[in-house]
């Protein structure tokens, strides 16, 4: 069975990677992704400057294993920290690993110097540029204003000048879905999207303390795994709809296992981020949801992803 993909003009020997933020922010992170059966790994979205996010507790897994909410408030190292591990990456590892990117600058300036530093640079790496944190306290979310995202991409793309991908929130409203994609499908240079980042700004309590799960912002925070399969699905399966030949969509959210790897094929997808079950599990989750995907394939009869991908039916 064939699990791998070709994404922005590089070869994933498999289809898997971990969500960007999740065990990802410091060298010894990314080492583990690099030695785990991922196909490929990605950094934590990086800014100007380094980081320390906001208070702890900031992350909680939800009662019942339905998912995760957190409120990290972008803790990273830094651009230069991720340009100077891009440097060093061995882009020719026996694995064939590929490297992404992330990048969510706090403005427009901030976006600009970091992808003009990579475009110098000039490494092998895919930039997935990040539309779409929920939790910086004061930030709006550029990915759920329109002109500000096409105004954006007007400056990003001429400067990224090759093929790079953005990092979505879930939209809720079809018509939403119409305007994202006609802004995406202007730019050449956009060569996939990422659907979904976490849902934003949703509230865990705990019964019996009565207390918020988690400390920033009144315990608000952005919500993924399980509960959030349908969205993210939807989201994949509406971009896959909706762009252009050639465009393709990175599914994320909801992955626990081989079943959801699957579906989210099905809707569309051409790669696979796990985030929450990445936290939860450790880096072995890669191995395991393979293996569950190559069983389920299997036993449907498929041998390549290509057989089925986008193919969800409809009644
Ligand atoms: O709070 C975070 O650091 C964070 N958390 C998310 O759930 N998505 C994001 O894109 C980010 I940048």
């Amino acid at each position: 069975v064939d699990l791998s993909t070709t994404i922005a003009g590089v070869k994933l020997p498999n289809l898997l990677l971990n969500a960007s933020g999740v065990n990802c922010r410091f060298e010894n992170e990314l080492q583990q992704l690099v030695e785990s059966k991922s196909g490929s790994l990605i950094t934590k979205s990086a800014t100007l400057n380094s980081r320390e996010g906001n208070p702890e507790p900031r992350y909680a897994p939800l009662a019942g294993s339905i998912g995760s909410i957190n409120s990290m408030g972008l803790p990273n190292q830094g651009y230069e920290y991720y340009l100077n591990y891009a440097k060093n990456f061995d882009y020719n590892n026996t694995a064939g690993k590929p490297l992404f990117i992330s990048l969510a600058g706090l403005s427009l300036a901030e976006n600009k110097t970091m992808c003009e530093a990579f475009r110098d640079a000039n490494l092998p790496c895919v930039l997935e540029v990040n539309f779409s944190c929920p939790n910086v306290p004061g930030k709006p979310q550029v990915g759920y204003d329109m002109e500000a995202m096409e105004q954006a991409l007007q400056v990003l793309d001429p400067i990224i000048g090759r093929p790079f991908g953005i990092k979505l929130p879930p939209y809720f409203d079809i018509a939403h879905f119409d305007q994202a994609a006609a802004i995406f499908n202007k730019f050449d240079n956009v060569v996939f999207v990422t659907c979904i980042n976490s849902v934003g700004n949703g509230l865990a309590i705990d019964l019996d303390s009565e207390t918020a799960l988690i400390k920033p912002k009144d315990g608000f925070g952005g919500l993924g795994g399980l509960l959030v399969l349908p969205t993210a699905l939807a989201n994949v399966n509406a971009f896959y709809r909706r762009l252009k030949p050639g465009k393709q969509v990175i599914g994320c959210g909801g992955v626990t296992s081989g079943k959801e790897v699957f579906l989210h094929i099905l809707a569309g997808a051409s790669a696979v981020e796990i985030g929450t079950q990445l936290m939860e599990e450790g880096t072995g989750v890669f191995e395991r949801v393979q293996k569950e995907l190559v069983e389920l394939m299997t036993a449907k009869g498929y041998k390549s992803v290509e057989e089925f991908r986008g193919k969800v039916k409809t009644l």
